[in-house]
């Protein structure tokens, strides 16, 4: 099995455009990767940030602590080789990890506004927030072709999504009004309650090793955004995908292409019809790798359940029908069918703080012991049996350990409406 090349240009041509749309849904259900060639995005705007990336992995060990994701909330930022694990081994890469540049807007105070304001007291809204930048200085210039390539992915993640949409016999514009309604837009105001998405950008850099064996990044399905658009720099091989048939199969840098995939909201809104697969990338042997993956953003105070509602009937039932009581794909399916993780911002944020348990430690810990706090007794012993939620604020206190931080963060999340 091949992953299948779409030529995005017989887009624009109506006499061509169904059997692109065909193509697309057929690779979307079966394999849940596609190659597209052909797309929006200019190749100046990719080579120009491709440019910068050795410059930015050698910048001196002090920038790079500078940059460090311990320094932002909002987990931006650099992270040293191997330094995160995939299914409890070490991926050996580098990175650094960026989003849409945004203004914060939580306030761990805020009020809500009749009816239709947001909750900007949820934790999760933490999430959002401006880039750790590397100084202008050091790379002259990265920050604005960065932001070019940031503003082409939206701009194409956008396009690509209404092609799922027709593929599948989604309403146009769906998704688009998750962040943008509609009737705000058309009579020439954004509401209130309007955010630009937040997007996520990671670069990376896998260094070559000696081990053949290495995992790059281990066996996964994207858990940040929709979709993911993935730039393969080069000509290193080491993106290997999951078939069906539980075979690896590689997916080797085409020039001119992304390799398009889905996350696990996409599937979990979808009950399945659009396959989230499971993938990993071998360390590279001769040759240094760098990829680019863009994660199109999420609505965070949005529900799985709430994007199913505007599902039709007809892709609701797709998987079923054909896949008929193959339980496996149905138990994955229905982890995210599961309540607690039906809010898109706290799974985000339960995501980023298991990668990342330092820096939930140092940003997260005080904020959500004020939400555990306000919980009845009962609740707070069965989040953190070991302990209570309080004392890990405590001045003398040690640091709450891997395992109960995230029950508490749990708790937490779980628990974080309004305070009273
Ligand atoms: O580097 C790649 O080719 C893929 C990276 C990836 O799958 C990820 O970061 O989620
Ligand atoms: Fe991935």
């Amino acid at each position: 099995m091949e992953i299948p090349i779409l030529n995005l240009s017989l887009a624009k041509d109506p006499t061509t455009r169904p059997q692109l749309l065909k193509d697309l849904y057929d690779a979307t259900f079966n394999i849940g990767f596609v190659y597209i060639k052909n797309h929006s995005v200019p190749n100046f705007t990719i080579d120009n940030l491709t440019d910068f990336l050795p410059k930015l992995f050698d910048l001196p060990n002090s920038s790079k602590s500078t940059l460090s994701k311990i320094n932002s909330p909002h987990f931006v930022g650099y992270n040293g080789y191997a330094e995160e694990k995939t299914l409890g081994k070490q991926d050996l890469r580098e990175q650094f990890d960026f989003a849409t540049e945004l203004d914060v807007v939580y306030d761990e105070n805020a009020q809500v506004e009749g009816g239709s304001g947001r909750d900007f007291s949820k934790l999760y809204w933490r999430l959002r927030g401006p880039n750790l930048w590397p100084d202008e200085g050091d790379l002259p210039g990265f920050r604005r072709v960065f932001e070019e390539y940031h503003d082409a992915l939206s701009k194409l993640s956008f396009e690509f999504v209404e092609l799922v949409e027709e593929a599948f016999g989604i309403p146009k514009d769906t998704f688009k009004d998750f962040f943008v309604p509609k009737q705000q837009v058309s009579n020439g105001q954004k509401s209130k309650s309007y955010l630009p998405p937040q997007h996520r950008i990671k670069l990376l850099k896998y260094p070559a090793t000696s081990n053949p064996s290495g995992q790059g990044v281990g066996p996964h399905k994207d858990s940040s955004g929709w979709l993911t658009f993935l730039y393969q720099v080069g000509t290193e091989p080491g993106l290997e995908v999951l078939t069906k048939t539980n075979t690896w199969i590689p997916v080797p840098p085409i020039p001119g292409t992304f390799v398009v995939n889905f996350g696990n909201a996409f599937e979990a809104a979808t009950e399945g019809a659009v396959r989230a697969t499971v993938h990993k990338v071998k360390a590279p042997v001769e040759r240094d790798r760098y990829s680019i993956p863009f994660f199109m953003g999420l609505p965070l105070d949005l529900r799985v359940s709430d994007i199913r509602a505007c599902m039709p009937e007809s892709v609701r039932r797709k998987r079923g029908e054909v896949e008929g009581d193959s339980k496996g794909e149905e138990v994955e399916i229905s982890k995210f069918l599961d309540g607690r993780w039906d809010c898109l911002g706290e799974s985000q944020l339960r995501k980023w703080i298991r990668s990342h348990e330092d820096v939930g430690r140092k940003w997260y810990v005080d904020e959500a012991c004020i939400h555990v706090k306000s919980l009845p007794q009962r609740e707070r012993k069965l989040g953190c049996p070991s302990r209570h939620p309080e004392s890990f604020s405590q001045k003398d206190a040690s640091p709450p350990k891997p395992n109960e931080m995230i029950k508490l963060f749990d708790l937490a999340i779980l628990h974080s409406t309004k305070r009273v």
